[in-house]
This record gives structure tokens, sequence and C-alpha cells, in this order.
């Protein structure tokens, strides 16, 4: 068995063009294979900055992100077939249909038609879409389009998925679907790592979580110790405030 972890960072820093603050300052993780890791923190604490360094999108200012063991300076793209990603906004084409977008993001995998087509069909009948495989996305509720695009990060089986906020926007029942969706993904040996700002379904999805602010991992542990560790805390949200306080945290 690989006892790799599957992703560590090592002192990772983000420094924006023009910008004169750390958008993420220093951060150190190990994440093993397995988890459902939970990147929970405020308006602008780094989560999306550090998911997206994850991920290859963009490149830390200075530190070393290491999946597998591997690069993205020297393996770029054989991470990129191990990784799915499920960004915040919508990656998919409004005139076209949910299969037609599927099948698109399932070719830019290398993956043929013929094999996709199953896959598809299932993803979406698990996701309670097939109905709707045919109609236009520019038709779909902001619900069914999260559906969709959690699909298009997972048709080629990720090892690894990254999901920035997916159940954001959305009614209980897609978030039902979406969140059974994440735990079946699991079961079957995905590793997860999610951002979000819905604290109970952190909590009772994530095995980790790890609790960011201002760039800085401030806390790191199972939902479950967090709230036995932290003095009067009934769930997350109250280990959240209690670490990152009160006040509201706008920027611009
Ligand atoms: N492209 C960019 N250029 C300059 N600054 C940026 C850029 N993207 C993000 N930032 C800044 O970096 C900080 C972290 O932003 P980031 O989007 O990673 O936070 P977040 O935790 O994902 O926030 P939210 O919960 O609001 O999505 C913020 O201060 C933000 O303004």
């Amino acid at each position: 068995m690989d006892t790799t972890p599957l992703i560590q960072i090592k002192q990772v820093s983000k420094q924006y063009k023009g910008a004169t603050f750390l958008s993420l300052d220093a951060v150190d993780l190990q994440i093993n294979r397995g988890e459902v890791y939970g990147l929970l923190g405020p308006n602008g604490a780094g989560k999306t900055t550090l998911i997206s360094i994850l991920c290859g999108l963009i490149k830390p200012t200075s530190g070393e992100v290491l999946i597998s063991g591997k690069s993205f300076k020297t393996d770029d793209k054989e991470i990129r077939k191990t990784i799915g990603v499920v960004p915040q906004e919508y990656a998919l084409y409004p005139k076209l249909t949910a299969k037609e977008n599927l099948l698109y993001f399932g070719s830019m995998f290398g993956m043929k038609k013929s094999e996709l087509k199953p896959i598809v069909s299932t993803h979406l009948d698990q996701l309670g879409l097939l109905p709707f495989a045919d109609k236009k996305i520019k038709t779909f509720s902001g619900g069914m389009k999260r559906r969709v695009n959690l699909i298009a990060g997972i048709l080629h089986n990720p090892e690894l998925l990254f999901l920035d906020e997916p159940t954001v926007g959305v009614d209980v029942q897609s978030k039902q679907a979406i969140t059974t969706k994440l735990q079946e993904l699991n079961k079957a040996g995905t590793t997860i790592i999610y951002t979000s700002h819905h604290l109970r379904e952190a909590q009772d999805l994530c095995s980790l979580v790890g609790i960011i602010d201002s760039g800085k991992i401030i806390a790191e542990n199972t939902p479950a110790k967090l709230i036995s560790e932290t003095e009067d805390a009934r769930n997350l949200e109250d280990v959240f405030i209690e670490l990152t306080g009160r006040e509201l945290r706008d920027y611009a």
C-alpha cells in the first residue's frame, strides 16, 4: 500500500500581483488518502486560493505542493489525470444540453464517447437528472446546474476531488443529493477536499476539518475533537466563532 501522503503542502504562501498582503501565509498541511477534508474559513480567508493552488490552477509565490509525492512543476499532466475539480463558478455551456456538456467535458480527459455515455447516464441518474439529460443548461435551476457541475468533475473517476463550495445557493434537496453523492464517492475510494460555509454540513460530512483565517490554518482536527476541545462549543459553528471571532469580514 502506498503510504505517501496524498497531499503535502509545505510553507505555501501566495501574494497576488499588486497585492500588499499575503492571501496564504506559510501554510503547512498534510492530507492522507481516504479523507473528506473540509476547508472552512470566513470570506477572504484564503480557501479558494489554497484549493486553486492544490489543483494547479494558480502557482504559489513560494513553498511546495506535492500530490502523491509529485509536483506540478515536473509532473503536471500526470497529476491532472488523477484529480477532479468542481469550481465555484459553473463551467457549463448554457446552450448545450446536460448530456452534451458532460460528453464535452469527458472528452477533455481523453475519454471516448462510447465509454462516456454509460458513465454520464449513471451519474445523471444518481443525481436525479436523467429526465433532464437532453434539456439545455440555460433552462436548469441553480441546484440542477450545481449537480451537473459536480458530474463534470468526476467523469474520469479521479482519485482526488476538489470542490469549491459545491452546495452554495442550492435548496435542501439538491444539497442532500450532492452530499450523498460525495459520501458515495468517498466510500468508493475518492479523497475529497472541499470548501464550504455550511458548517452543519461540514460537521456531518468531513473526517477532518481545517479552519483557515487570514491565510493561515488556525486549527485542524476531526469535527468531534474540535467541538469537544472548545469550551462550551455545541457544534462546529460555535468552534468557528470562537476561533475566528464575530467581526464581519467584508472586503473589496
Ligand atoms: N486574483 C486576485 N487578485 C488579488 N487578490 C485576490 C485575488 N483572489 C483573491 N484575492 C484576495 O485574497 C484573499 C483570499 O481570497 P480567497 O478568494 O482565497 O478567499 P476565500 O476564503 O475563498 O473567500 P470566500 O469565502 O469569500 O470565497 C482575499 O483578501 C481576496 O481579496
